[in-house]
């Protein structure tokens, strides 16, 4: 039996930045393979690294060497174009805040990047509903941003995320900025829908309590990823 393709492989990668004091290498050769449906955690202090992984991971920057896999496709060598196509496609991000749009209700921030895909009007909304509803948000559909809570505001963002059923899901804290319970419900919404689609999710967090309900757990260490031996008991 052949073993399944990775929907995201990073191999041997590296980024340097350029910086006053000189060349600062904050990933020093990074391997990590996601599974379709798995939930991985990537945790680090502050300036470790993990936001620049997620921005190679999610083809926003080229690593300065190694290569980034998409479905066993390396995109390394790809035009902007059909990087930003495989992104549009292919790649859902949650971010800290939400940035909805304040004058769209929920399920118009929902369906936009579904009209920008060329989804119709109708087909974007009745999708935008369904994943709405999916995270427990189907009595919020028509309500704006400013008449939900931050967790309600968070779990639309991360409906945004989903909708264009993308393989590969990357969020950097995405329940960074809410209470505890409130991060929980979150979580365990995006875990349960993660579960059911078989998308892929690397998730960058703060939070160990939230990391210990994700599949497998790596942490950034001096630029090199050591995986954390597992003490998840799943939802
Ligand atoms: N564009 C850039 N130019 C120069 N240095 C940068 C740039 N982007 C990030 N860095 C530096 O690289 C290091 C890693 O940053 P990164 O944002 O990836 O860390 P992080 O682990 O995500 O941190 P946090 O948990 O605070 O979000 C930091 O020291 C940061 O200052």
């Amino acid at each position: 039996m052949s073993k399944a393709t990775p929907v995201l492989s990073v191999r041997g990668v590296t980024r340097t930045y350029e910086s006053m004091a000189g060349p600062l290498t904050v990933l020093k050769g990074v391997d990590l393979d996601v599974m379709p449906g798995e939930v991985v955690g990537l945790i680090g202090p502050s300036g470790s690294g993990k936001s620049s992984l997620l921005h190679a991971a999610g083809l926003l920057e080229r690593p300065t060497s190694g290569d980034i896999l998409i479905d066993g496709k390396d995109v390394g060598d790809l035009p902007e174009r059909a990087r930003t196509h495989i992104r549009l496609a292919s790649i859902g991000f949650v971010y800290q805040f939400h940035h909805l749009l304040a004058e769209f209700d929920a399920r118009d921030n929902v369906a936009l990047p579904l009209r920008i895909a060329g989804v119709n009007q109708t087909d974007a909304r009745a999708r935008a509903s369904e994943v709405l509803t999916a995270l427990g948000l189907g009595e919020r559909l028509t309500h704006q941003p400013a008449q939900m809570s931050g967790g309600e505001q968070q779990r639309v963002a991360v409906a945004r995320a989903l909708a264009n059923r993308p393989r590969l899901l990357l969020a950097d804290e995405p329940t960074g900025n809410l209470d505890p319970a409130t991060s929980q419900t979150v979580f365990e919404a995006l875990h349960d829908l993660v579960k059911k689609t078989g998308v892929a999710a690397l998730i960058a967090t703060h939070n160990m309590e939230l990391a210990g309900h994700m599949d497998r757990v790596f942490a950034l260490k001096d630029g090199h990823l050591e995986e954390r031996p597992a003490e998840s008991h799943a939802y």
